[in-house]
């Protein structure tokens, strides 16, 4: 996982990829004004959701202990529109024995395929996410996801994805994606947060 960060970093020195900072750190700059937008696109359900519990909600790829969960972290090509995500599940996102839960492999799918979508849309949500699971993913193994945005049509963005091995050897999942921008006026510039909330490279 290191060596595959370290030669990512060496990447980001050209300007050519960008380290993503993680949700937490983008979140806390704007999250008030995030979470307003979208209690206001959505009122009813915001009426339903329970202030108390509001206050302790945590972005669920971020919630497990450290090495028992979600491991990632993600690099940006602005020429490209790609995101790659180094991704290391810890034990706890076990589906078979010895093997990841779909579900956990569909997550880190949508984190990556979304941070792309936010990247080049702004405020988006999924509504719609195909997966073709290949080839089982064995527990605690490192893969790349590497994900492109292949279109924008209106509020409509398209992007895809595949999840390989390190060596590109083993293709074991892809995926398509339609996000909807929720903000076609882009009173955001979420570009511009998440990248100036770039960690150093
Ligand atoms: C401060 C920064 C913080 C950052 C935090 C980062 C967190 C990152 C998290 C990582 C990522 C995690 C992300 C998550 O987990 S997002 C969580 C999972 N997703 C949801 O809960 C979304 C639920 N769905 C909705 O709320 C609405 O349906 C949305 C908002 C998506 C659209 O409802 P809206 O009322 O706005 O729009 P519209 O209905 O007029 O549709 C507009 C157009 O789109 C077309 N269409 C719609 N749906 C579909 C479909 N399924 N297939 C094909 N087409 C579809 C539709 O025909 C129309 O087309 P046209 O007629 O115009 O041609």
């Amino acid at each position: 996982m290191r060596l595959l960060f370290d030669q990512f970093m060496k990447k980001c020195e050209d300007g050519s990829w960008i380290h993503l900072p993680s949700y937490e750190d983008i979140a806390t700059q704007r999250s008030q004004d995030f979470s307003t937008f979208i209690h206001a696109y959505f009122p009813t359900a915001s009426e339903q959701i329970n202030k108390e519990k509001l206050s302790q909600g945590r972005i669920f790829t971020r919630s497990f202990e450290d090495g028992l969960g979600f491991e990632y972290v993600m690099f940006y090509n602005d020429a490209e529109k790609r995101i790659v995500c180094v991704f290391q599940g810890g034990p706890h996102l076990q589906g078979m024995p010895g093997f990841f839960h779909g579900g956990a492999i569909a997550t880190m799918i949508d984190a990556t395929v979304g941070m792309n979508a936010i990247v080049s849309g702004g405020i988006v949500m999924t509504a719609n996410l195909n997966i073709n699971f290949k080839r089982p993913i064995p527990l605690c193994s490192i893969v790349l996801i590497n994900s492109q945005l292949d279109k924008i049509e209106g509020r409509k963005l398209l992007v895809s994805c595949n999840v390989q091995s390190v060596d590109e050897k083993i293709l074991y999942t892809e995926a398509t994606s339609l996000f909807i921008k929720l903000n076609p006026e882009k009173e955001f510039h979420i570009k511009e947060l998440v990248l100036n909330s770039a960690p150093p490279a």
